[in-house]
């Protein structure tokens, strides 16, 4: 089977995956659009339909995970949606993630952690804080964010994490369950399974696990 076939995929797999559509011709520009896309579509094919204009808020960390929270925004900003961007650690620092970034930073309101602490009502947020590159454990402004993404869950919001519940390690392969992490309602996860999600004591963090094709497999099989 090739590696591209498989259901689940290590993070450092998916690393070789990426690089490997990039060479066969699918920017990684290209893969984040897509994923950012095709969970913005997820997204509003699972929350109810009863809410006129919904809102939501995208909590987005310095990274590629963040860069696809920045699409999911515009999206759902297209769609109609009254949506916010929350900085969790700053301004972004990859070349993908800051030319999405530049994309909403005029269009929809875009504020920090402590900002965002002071609003509510939300009918949706996104997780786009930490995804494949987590290593370690939260840090102060990681594990704040995490906290109020968890307590705007309580409240009424739908949680959707993408990629990985935001605390959780990809690879993750103990039967403990974590101090901290988001608690999502459902995961979008790209392209394949990462071990964390085959782990059924971790249901309560992950929610419904959805995988989202981001155009890789088609790529890698011509
Ligand atoms: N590659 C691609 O083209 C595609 C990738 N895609 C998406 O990108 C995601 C992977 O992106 P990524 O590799 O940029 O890592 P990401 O998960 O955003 O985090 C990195 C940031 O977090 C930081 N950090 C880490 N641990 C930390 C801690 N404990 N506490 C605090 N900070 C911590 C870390 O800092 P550092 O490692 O320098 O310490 C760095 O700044 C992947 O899950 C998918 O969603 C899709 O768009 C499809 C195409
Ligand atoms: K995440």
């Amino acid at each position: 089977m090739e590696l591209y076939e498989k259901e689940t995929v290590t993070c450092e797999e998916m690393k070789k995956l990426e690089r490997a559509a990039d060479a066969a011709g699918l920017s990684y520009s290209r893969m984040m659009e897509n994923a950012g896309t095709r969970a913005a579509e997820i997204i509003r094919e699972n929350i109810p339909k009863s809410i006129e204009k919904p809102r939501a808020a995208v909590f987005c960390g310095k990274g590629n995970n963040g860069g696809d929270g920045f699409v999911v925004a515009r999206r759902l900003s297209e769609a109609g949606w009254s949506v916010v961007a929350v900085l969790v650690e700053g301004e972004p620092a990859t070349e993908d993630a800051k030319k999405n970034y530049l994309l909403i930073r005029d269009r929809i309101e875009v504020m920090n952690r402590r900002a965002a602490a002071a609003t509510g009502g939300y009918d949706v947020v996104v997780d786009a804080i930490y995804g494949t590159g987590f290593h370690g454990n939260l840090k102060d402004e990681g594990l704040n964010a995490v906290e109020l993404i968890n307590k705007f869950g309580y409240q009424k919001a739908d949680v959707f994490s993408l990629d990985i519940p935001s605390g959780l390690p990809g690879d993750y392969d103990d039967w403990k369950e974590p101090e901290k992490s988001v608690m999502a309602d459902y995961t979008i996860t790209f392209h394949a399974k990462k071990p964390v999600h085959d782990h059924r004591r971790l249901s309560n963090f992950l929610g419904d696990v959805i995988v989202a094709d981001i155009g890789i497999a088609e790529a890698l099989r011509k």
